[in-house]
């Protein structure tokens, strides 16, 4: 399956907020290649959420367009999924019902075509590609915090989208665990070629995930860089041993420090 094609054509966003207009997001022009996988870096504020949620259709722009797959788009799609970086998963819901859950909100789309039989060994397969196939009865609240967002990963597989875009969805994870879920989801990359947008704040997990770093400047944000990321896949513990995963790093960590981002004491 091929995922959707983005093109952000002077996209731009200004809230209005009491206090007065707030530009987050100077016009951005950006293109993303479909089944790419492609992270977004910059500084706290620069309105990396914002140009998730205005692509995502949950927020409007202010000018400018959004395509994807060729199409015009200003409200959620079909095929569009989320992971946040809170795993918001429902507490009185087994880990299976949790990853049901879209079926029961879209039972008026495609997914009724699906018998539930269907359904449950589909979530079944999710959850055994992570690793937590024996903890489908258990709750939420028995789960560690890397198994949660394992579980907010499935939910978001089971809707089979073309288009995966995740905020920070490892910010909350301690060191290791976080490590250990790049290469789950590069697995799952591999396994689906849907299109990922990743927002992060680690230039390290960008430059390890991605084929490309779009780099941001402060507020209002802008794209500085756009880095083509030059490392075979498939991408391995030892490829951070790499030097150009590390001449990837430094020149993106220069880019923070051209832009202030980043400054010596
Ligand atoms: N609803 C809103 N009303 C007014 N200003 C907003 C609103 N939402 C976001 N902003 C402002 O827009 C800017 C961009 O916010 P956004 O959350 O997109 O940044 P971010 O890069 O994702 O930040 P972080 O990395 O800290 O999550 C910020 O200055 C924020 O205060």
């Amino acid at each position: 399956m091929l995922g959707k094609r983005i093109e952000l054509l002077d996209a731009e966003k200004t809230f209005k907020a009491r206090s007065g207009p707030v530009q987050a997001l100077r016009p951005i022009r950006l293109a993303i290649e479909e089944s790419s996988f492609v992270s977004i870096v910059g500084p706290s504020g620069c309105g990396k959420s914002t140009l998730m949620n205005m692509i995502a259709g949950l927020e409007p722009t202010s000018g400018g367009e959004i395509r994807l797959a060729g199409q015009s788009s200003r409200k959620p799609q079909e095929g569009n999924a989320i992971v946040f970086q809170k795993d918001v998963l429902l507490e009185w819901r087994s880990v299976l019902d949790n990853v049901l859950l879209p079926f029961e909100l879209h039972h008026i789309t495609w997914f009724d075509r699906r018998s539930k039989r269907t359904n449950r060994e589909l979530a079944m397969e999710l959850l055994e590609m992570v690793g937590l196939a024996a903890f489908a009865d258990k709750y939420p609240f028995e789960l560690s915090g890397g198994m949660r967002q394992r579980v907010s990963i499935c939910r978001a597989l089971i809707q089979n989208p073309t288009l995966l875009m995740m905020d920070e969805p490892f910010g909350a994870l301690d060191a290791l665990t976080r490590e250990q879920m790049m290469y789950d989801l590069l697995k799952i990359f591999d396994k689906y070629k849907f299109t990922v947008l990743f927002i992060t704040h680690s230039i390290e997990e960008a430059v390890f995930l991605s084929d490309r770093v779009v780099v941001m400047s402060p507020r209002p944000g802008a794209v500085v860089r756009d880095i083509p990321i030059q490392l075979e896949r498939p991408r391995t513990i030892d490829t951070r041993a790499n030097p150009a995963f590390q001449k990837h790093v430094q020149e993106i960590r220069d880019v923070f420090k051209a832009e202030g981002v980043l400054k010596e004491v």
